[in-house]
């Protein structure tokens, strides 16, 4: 097969950042994904429907001319949410609510620190038919950051599906077999979102010959069979693992330094970066399932109308990425060669 026709395929998992930033991250999403799911870990973050809304303008002025791309917002859940803001952001079309464990990953000093203190919160969210989305990972100082997203499907994630059986869960960013086998076991209420690094990579590719802090992302990459059983999972076509990129900028300045963040910048590389992937498996017929039908399916949207093309073509993904005010960014696999091409855009 040498070129690849997708019925306009969504990203459900991203972060957009705010600002100036917006200039950078809006159209590198848009040329390629009509709808996103809009992480709301600004700072400070998004915590209620006006502010969503708000944030949403911001969006959509930074949108390139004569797109149609539409982000879907999401509120940061707090210690502090009310089944009141629930209704509200109900109404106010919001579909879904994003969990941070308090102290998980990058601006999640506002998440959630008893889980069970926010039970009626997941009350109200079942009562209005709107979506948990949750980073998935324990932060006690005593549990290994290698095992922080095991544990959390013990600990929290089970419980919750239980409390809430009719409540729709996405398992973000899934990293291990654990995770996988969790999902695939339990209701069709829960799935999960992979993304491009938790496919192509594992801890080797962040460790051996030095470490590589553009292949740091939260959850951590894992070790070899994780990697495995993702590959497999979504080679197998199964409708309850759909595309989430994470795509997540940091400044160049912030990555390479003593304590430097989490997150790759995948944009402008990552539907080609699954096609890749879904090729090395052998199952490009299994990517549209993924990109373009699995996740409005679970989220009880329509799926797109239209299509993109890729094709079979090598290109090198920049070192790098200049921002309007100079400051650069080194995106995923920045410098490196991928094998597949988005040819015709949205
Ligand atoms: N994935 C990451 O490593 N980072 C994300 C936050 C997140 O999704 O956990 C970010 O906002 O930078
Ligand atoms: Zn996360
Ligand atoms: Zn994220």
């Amino acid at each position: 097969m040498q070129t690849l026709t997708l019925q306009t395929p969504d990203d459900w998992h991203l972060h957009l950042r705010d600002g100036d930033m917006l200039q950078e991250t809006v159209p590198a999403t848009a040329r390629c994904f009509r709808r996103a799911i809009a992480m709301p870990n600004l700072a400070p973050p998004v915590r209620n429907a006006e502010e969503a809304l708000a944030y949403r303008d911001r969006i959509l002025a930074a949108r390139p001319e004569g797109s149609y791309f539409e982000p879907l917002l999401t509120l940061y859940l707090t210690d502090h949410t009310t089944p009141e803001d629930i209704a509200a952001a109900s109404a106010a079309g919001i579909p879904a609510v994003k969990l941070y464990p308090a102290g998980a990953t990058t601006n999640s000093a506002f998440g959630v620190t008893d889980l069970r203190g926010r039970y009626p919160v997941l009350e109200a969210l079942q009562k209005h038919d709107m979506l948990l989305l949750i980073h998935g990972e324990v932060t006690d100082a005593h549990i290994d950051i290698f095992d922080r997203e095991k544990v959390f499907i013990d600990e929290k994630l089970k419980p919750v599906t239980e409390q809430f059986p009719d409540l729709k869960v996405v398992f973000e960013h899934i990293t291990t077999r654990e995770a996988v086998e969790f999902v695939e076991s339990t209701t069709a209420r829960v799935a999960a979102t992979i993304t491009p690094q938790h496919l192509m990579l594992n801890r080797n590719d962040m460790l051996v010959g030095g470490i590589r802090p553009h292949n740091y992302c939260l959850p951590v990459l894992k070790r070899n069979i994780h990697q495995q059983a993702l590959r497999q999972v979504v080679a197998s076509g199964s409708p309850k693992f759909f595309l989430g990129t994470d795509s997540a900028p940091h400044v160049k300045a912030m990555k390479e330094t003593a304590c430097g963040c989490a997150g790759c910048y995948s944009a402008w590389a990552a539907i080609e970066l699954y096609a890749q992937v879904f090729d090395e498996l052998e199952a490009l017929d299994k990517l549209e399932g993924f990109a373009s039908h699995y996740g409005p399916d679970f989220y009880g949207l329509p799926r797109n109308t239209g299509t993109i093309t890729l094709a079979r073509q090598e290109w090198t993904v920049p070192e790098s990425i200049t921002l309007a005010d100079g400051q650069p960014i080194v995106p995923f696999i920045a410098g490196q060669p991928v094998q597949w091409k988005l040819v015709e855009p949205l």
